[in-house]
């Protein structure tokens, strides 16, 4: 098939970031103004992403992996990321959807790898199978402080009455959690090229804001687009 002329390619952009520091919300905000400005465009998230891959979610969300140890938990991910990579991600990027996806490889080397201790070998290898050249155009990493990203997790959970999750890895110490921090932010500092660290402490609109300055300059054919 001939491709169209001046086509541009769809865009792969990744949230990476603690618990509760606001991916999912962004993630929503971006989808909403990429398509205001008439980019096709899907979210997604991992793990998960496709019907197999959400089924090896709730395996390890409920903690059943959890005896086997971080690798295995990390080749767990792997396989889930293989089918989104295959199943969801190529094909909407080859027929020019931009995706969205809340979290992605460097979740894999930040809790499994460089804070679960999983050696470099095990994570790189698993990285380059399961992405197959997929590498994101970019990864928005959402920093501050796990302290107070709890507090507003707890804060809203209260709020709205919800039951409070304790998935696999919440539960961990906050310790454990300032190191898991410190580690996303070496990512990002070692793939400077793709990695941009937004600080996540400030209002949903105000993260919005500077979450759009760096996309749109990211991304030149967003420039002057109006909006829908
Ligand atoms: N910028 C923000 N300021 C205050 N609360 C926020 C902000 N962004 C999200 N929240 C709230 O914090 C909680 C976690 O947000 P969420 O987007 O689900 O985070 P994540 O996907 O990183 O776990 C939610 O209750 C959400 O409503
Ligand atoms: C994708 C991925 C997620 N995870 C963890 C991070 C989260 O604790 C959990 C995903 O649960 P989720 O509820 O999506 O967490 P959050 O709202 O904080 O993004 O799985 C890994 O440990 N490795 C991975 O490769």
């Amino acid at each position: 098939m001939l491709e169209a002329p001046n086509r541009r390619p769809a865009r792969f952009i990744t949230f990476e970031g603690g618990e509760g520091v606001g991916k999912s919300t962004q993630v929503r905000r971006l989808l909403t103004n990429l398509s205001q400005r008439a980019i096709d465009v899907v979210r997604t998230r991992e793990p998960g992403g496709t019907p197999k891959a959400e089924a090896i979610r709730s395996f390890i969300l409920q903690g059943r992996s959890e005896a086997w140890g971080a690798g295995a938990e990390a080749v767990l991910f792997a396989a889930a990321r293989l089918d989104h990579v295959n199943e969801m991600i190529a094909p909407n990027l080859a027929k020019g959807t931009w995706v969205i996806s809340d979290r992605f490889c460097d979740s894999t080397r930040a809790y499994q790898g460089l804070t679960g201790g999983v050696d470099d070998r095990l994570i790189n290898a698993l990285e380059d199978l399961a992405l197959d050249g997929h590498t994101p155009d970019l990864t928005i990493v959402l920093d501050m402080d796990p302290l107070t990203a709890f507090k507003r997790v707890e804060q809203r959970t209260l709020e709205e009455g919800l039951q409070a999750t304790g998935d696999r890895f919440e539960k961990e110490e906050i310790e454990w959690h300032q190191l898991l921090r410190a580690n996303f932010l070496d990512i990002a500092r070692n793939n400077p090229d793709r990695c941009v660290v937004v600080s996540a402490e400030q209002d949903e609109e105000a993260l919005e804001t500077a979450i759009w300055t760096v996309v749109s300059e990211r991304f030149p054919e967003l420039q002057g687009r109006s909006l829908a």
